[in-house]
């Protein structure tokens, strides 16, 4: 929500219609039974579920009735919320705090088209959407390059945050469109166990290093492409340009500050732009190890599903507008039920990593406290998420989501299809998902003693037709805009993250401090750990 937006509009919890939902939550919504819902709406799936592209989305076995969607709806609206996804798509400076616009989404939006869906783009954004697709071919070649080199057969990628989970996310969930004959290593930590193990199984001459980071100059980065070129360098390789086995030839760099990037030695550097968040870059230059991994024509298409829920987004009828339905009813969870977390159960080992992208997305995205205006917002935001792929997680923690004393919404992710290996047993797994969001809504009646379950257990669920590119970049955009619906409705700045600053400050500050032993005003547990490790 941009500031002049947020300015125009009362707080969510001002508003009549949030009143309204607290008077049906108090009246009706603490006490609906799910069961005796279905039982007494025979179109209760029909007006719960809907197709949107590339995925249909069942949210009938949610704690929502008519009316209370028509309330949230209501609070869309009494929030400006259309105002807002306008302004986000027009380019305005919807991260107030930075002073940038976010438009992660153009990054999808084909060469041409543009005014189609968005007629009134101001010249800004044409221009900046030919610099998109300039940027993309020059990508997409250096990818088919890598592609068509039979010597490099290792891909290191040295991110963290947004420079590795949405691309590690997406080249283990595309296993099926993945090149032979090439590994993709994910190196983010800075725990030098993790770019050790990879330096241990990789040759210099066979491997491309990577450097992800918009700033370029995030510590774990840095220090892992430092240790990476000294390897490099330890193997044989050269500083000299000119040399076969050369820094300039096996490291690239992915970032928005080029000339940090020269300054490491760096030639082959490609660019993107401050409006595009961390959490949302995947679409971008950061993409490059999943065009290396399953090529152009597979990028495309994941370009092409995220770009048909932009346009989903922003001209369905907000009632049949899935990303607003799925954030309405996480304000709904949030705000009025109370629900603490939501658990992410992808049913698929390809989206193994989903739930640890999502958790960036929207936690660092709403994990806030206070609104634009940075006055202390008197209601909680973003929920705890949280997950594990399914049927692993059967095993696992659906215990507590069954029979524990808290309400835990589920959103199962499935796919009707399988992939190349024993799709034989999709049904299996699928079946397995839709038996778990039934046991939820079923749950075991009294007499069933410890084998008790309440149920009337909240689940929303949403199955694709088959884990696709396509399929997968409309699933993320789904999220991204979802997250982007339940911020705006909160009056929070969806687009900044200045509260993992701090931390990263104390980190420089302690290795300061320990160098000059200086401790003046460190509390006595810091220094003691300090004191502890090695010199
Ligand atoms: O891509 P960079 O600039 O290295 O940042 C990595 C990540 O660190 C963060 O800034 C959080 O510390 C994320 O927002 C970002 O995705």
């Amino acid at each position: 929500m941009n500031r002049e937006c947020a300015t125009q509009r009362k707080r969510c919890d001002e508003t009549p219609a949030w009143q309204l939902l607290q008077q049906h939550y108090d009246a009706e919504g603490r006490s609906l039974d799910l069961r005796a819902a279905f039982a007494d709406d025979a179109a209760r799936l029909d007006q719960f579920s809907q197709q949107a592209p590339h995925l249909l989305a069942d949210l009938s076995k949610n704690l929502i009735d008519r009316q209370s969607e028509q309330l949230l709806l209501q609070l869309a609206r009494d929030c400006g919320l259309e105002q807002a996804r306008d302004a986000m798509f027009a380019g305005a400076e919807v991260n107030a705090s930075e002073g940038r616009a976010a438009m992660h989404w153009l990054l999808r939006q084909p060469a041409n088209g543009l005014e189609s869906w968005l007629p009134d783009s101001p010249a800004f954004v044409r221009e900046a959407l030919a610099d998109v697709h300039d940027s993309l071919a020059q990508m997409l070649a250096l990818a088919e390059q890598v592609r068509a080199n039979p010597q490099i057969t290792d891909i290191v990628n040295i991110g963290i945050g947004g420079s590795d989970l949405g691309p590690a996310m997406v080249v283990n969930a595309l296993e099926d469109w993945r090149i032979a004959g090439k590994r993709f290593h994910f190196v983010s930590n800075v725990d030098g166990h993790e770019l050790g193990h990879v330096l241990a199984q990789t040759r210099p001459e066979s491997t491309l290093f990577l450097v992800a980071s918009k700033s370029f100059t995030t510590l774990e980065t840095m220090v892992n492409a430092h240790s990476a070129r000294d390897w490099f360098l330890a193997q044989g390789g050269s500083d000299d340009r000119s040399a076969a086995l050369s820094i300039s030839k096996h490291f690239w760099a992915l970032t928005t500050n080029t000339e940090a990037a020269a300054a490491f030695g760096i030639d082959t550097t490609l660019g993107f732009w401050d409006w595009v968040g961390g959490r949302y870059s995947l679409w971008s230059v950061i993409g490059l190890p999943i065009a290396i991994a399953v090529g152009v024509e597979s990028f495309r298409a994941l370009l092409q599903g995220a770009h048909d829920m932009d346009v989903h987004f922003k001209t369905a009828p907000l009632a049949q507008n899935l990303p607003v339905r799925l954030g309405l009813l996480d304000i709904w969870y949030r705000n009025f039920q109370g629900f603490a977390t939501r658990c992410v159960a992808p049913y698929s080992h390809g989206l193994r990593r989903l739930s640890a992208y999502l958790q960036q997305l929207e936690m660092e995205s709403n994990g806030k406290g206070r609104d634009v205006h940075n006055q202390p917002l008197p209601y909680a935001t973003s929920p705890v998420v949280w997950g594990e792929p399914g049927t692993n997680g059967q095993h696992a923690f659906f215990q507590m989501i069954h029979q524990g004393r808290d309400v835990i919404p589920v959103e199962f992710i499935a796919a009707r299809e399988g992939g190349k290996n024993l799709a034989s047993h999709q049904n299996n797994l699928v079946i397995n998902a839709i038996a778990q969001a039934q046991a939820l809504l079923v749950g075991r009646t009294e007499e069933q003693g410890p084998k008790y379950c309440p149920g009337n257990r909240p689940s929303t669920f949403l199955l694709m037709d088959k884990l696709t590119p396509t399929s997968l970049g409309a699933l993320i955009a789904l999220y991204e805009h979802r997250v982007f619906v339940s911020g705006a409705l909160w009056g929070i700045n969806s687009f900044d993250q200045w509260g993992v600053e701090l931390g990263k400050q104390l980190a420089k500050d302690l290795f300061a401090r320990r160098d000059q032993g200086d401790w003046q005003g460190v509390d006595p547990s810091t220094v003691a750990l300090v004191s502890r490790l090695a010199p």
